[in-house]
C-alpha cells in the first residue's frame, strides 16, 4: 500500500549522507564525513548498502510475525530478567521516569541463534521466524553485520587504535546481545495525547542499522534541547552509535538522544514499521575507555566532560542486562527503576 509522504512542512534534522562503496573502496573524502557524523551527531545516513531486497523480506517476516495470536506471541515473550531476544508485547516497557507505557510490539532475533540456526544458542522463536531464518534472516543478519564491521574497522583506525582491538570486542565466536528487531506501532488516536512511541533512549550497544518507511523518529540534536523529526529516504539506512562505542572511545565516538513519536501529518494514520541491526559487544567484554591502545582516548577521558564515560568496569552483558530490566514496566518501583535503565544519557531534561 502506498503510503504517504513525510509532510513537507515539517522541519526534520539533515543528516550528513555517507556511501558505503566509497567506504569500501577507502574513499578518503567519504571517510572524513563518515568520522565527522560519528564524532558530532552520531547518526547519518548510509546509501549503497545494497540490503533492500532484504528488508523488504524482514518486514514481511515482521508482519507475518505481528499477526499471530497474542498468547503465541507471548510463549516468547521477553521475560522481566534483562533477556532482550523474544517477542515484548505494547505496553511492556516504560518511556518515562513516570512509568507512562510504551505503545510498540517487537521481535528481537539474536544473532547468534541466526547464525547458529538450527542449533540454539539462546532461545527459541515463534514459527513465522523459523520459517524465514533460512532464506529472510540469516542473509540480512550476515549482510548487516558485514557493513558493521566495515564501518568499526573504519572507527577502529581513526582513533588511532591497533589493528583488530575495537573488531575483537565484537567477534562472533563469543556470546553476544547483538540482534535484529522488527517493530510494530499501531496508529494512535487522534486525541491521544501521549504520543511517545519508544522513549528517550540511547542505544545500548555500538552499532545500529535501521530502516524506517515513516518518520517518527527523533533525535535531540546537541547543544539544544528540541527533538527533530529525521525523515525516511528511499534506499537509505539510518544509521547510529550506541553507548558502547561512547565509551570504548573515552567520548569521542557520539551516542545521541533519540525516540520514537507518533509519526507527522498524515501519515500518523499508518501503521509504523522498523527494522534495526544491532552490534552489540561480546557478554564478557569490559566497556571501559581503550586509554591503554590509543592516546587519543587516553587524551579524551582527560577532558572532564568526558570523566562519567568510566564504567567502573562493568561488562556489556551487565550493561545491556541492567538497562533492559529496568525498563521492563512490571520491574518498576518509582523513577529510581527508570533511572537504573539509563546509559550515557546525561540531559537531565530529556528524561
Ligand atoms: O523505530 C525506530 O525508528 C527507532 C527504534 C529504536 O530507536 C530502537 O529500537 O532502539
Ligand atoms: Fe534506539
Amino acid at each position: 500500500m502506498a503510503l504517504p509522504p513525510f509532510p513537507e512542512d515539517i522541519p526534520a534534522h539533515p543528516l550528513l549522507v555517507v556511501d558505503y562503496q566509497k567506504l569500501v573502496e577507502d574513499d578518503a573524502a567519504e571517510i572524513e564525513k563518515f568520522w565527522h557524523a560519528a564524532t558530532t551527531l552520531g547518526f547519518w545516513y548510509l546509501k549503497n548498502h545494497g540490503v533492500d531486497a532484504e528488508v523488504d523480506q524482514m518486514f514481511s517476516m515482521g508482519a507475518e510475525t505481528m499477526s499471530l495470536p497474542l498468547s503465541e506471541k507471548m510463549t516468547f515473550e521477553q521475560g522481566d530478567e534483562g533477556v532482550s531476544f523474544g517477542y515484548k508485547a505494547s505496553g511492556a516497557n516504560a518511556v518515562d521516569e513516570f512509568g507512562n507505557l510504551d505503545t510498540v510490539e517487537f521481535i528481537n532475533i539474536s544473532q547468534d541463534d541466526a547464525l547458529a540456526w538450527p542449533e540454539t544458542v539462546h532461545r527459541t522463536y515463534p514459527r513465522t521466524v523459523n520459517e524465514r531464518m533460512d532464506n529472510t534472516i540469516v542473509p540480512f543478519v550476515r549482510k548487516s553485520r558485514a557493513i558493521n564491521v566495515v564501518l568499526l574497522r573504519i572507527l577502529e583506525r581513526k582513533l588511532g587504535l591497533p589493528e583488530g582491538e575495537l573488531l575483537e570486542r565484537h567477534s562472533d565466536e563469543e556470546p553476544s546481545g547483538s540482534e535484529t528487531r522488527c517493530i510494530k506501532s499501531p496508529p494512535r488516536a487522534p486525541g491521544d495525547k501521549n504520543t511517545t512511541a519508544i522513549g528517550a533512549h540511547t542505544d545500548f550497544g555500538s552499532l545500529s542499522f535501521l530502516h524506517n518507511r515513516l518518520g517518527g523518529l527523533q533525535v535531540m540534536v546537541p547543544g539544544t534541547s528540541e527533538w527533530q523529526y529525521v525523515k525516511p529516504i528511499p534506499g537509505h539506512a539510518i544509521c547510529n552509535l550506541g553507548d558502547a562505542m561512547t565509551i570504548f572511545s573515552g567520548g569521542i565516538l557520539k551516542s545521541n538522544l533519540h525516540r520514537v513519536v507518533r509519526p507527522p501529518g498524515e501519515q500518523s494514520k499508518h501503521t509504523r514499521w522498523s527494522l534495526v541491526f544491532f552490534t552489540r559487544p561480546g557478554e564478557s567484554m569490559v566497556l571501559e575507555p581503550m586509554v591503554d591502545s590509543s592516546e587519543m582516548i587516553a587524551e579524551a577521558i582527560r577532558k572532564p566532560e568526558n570523566a562519567g564515560f568510566r564504567t567502573g568496569g562493568a561488562t556489556a552483558g551487565e550493561w545491556f542486562a541492567r538497562r533492559i530490566k529496568n525498563q521492563r514496566i512490571k520491574n518498576r518501583k518509582g523513577p529510581e527503576t527508570w533511572k537504573a535503565s539509563r546509559g550515557t544519557e546525561h540531559r537531565v531534561s530529556a528524561y
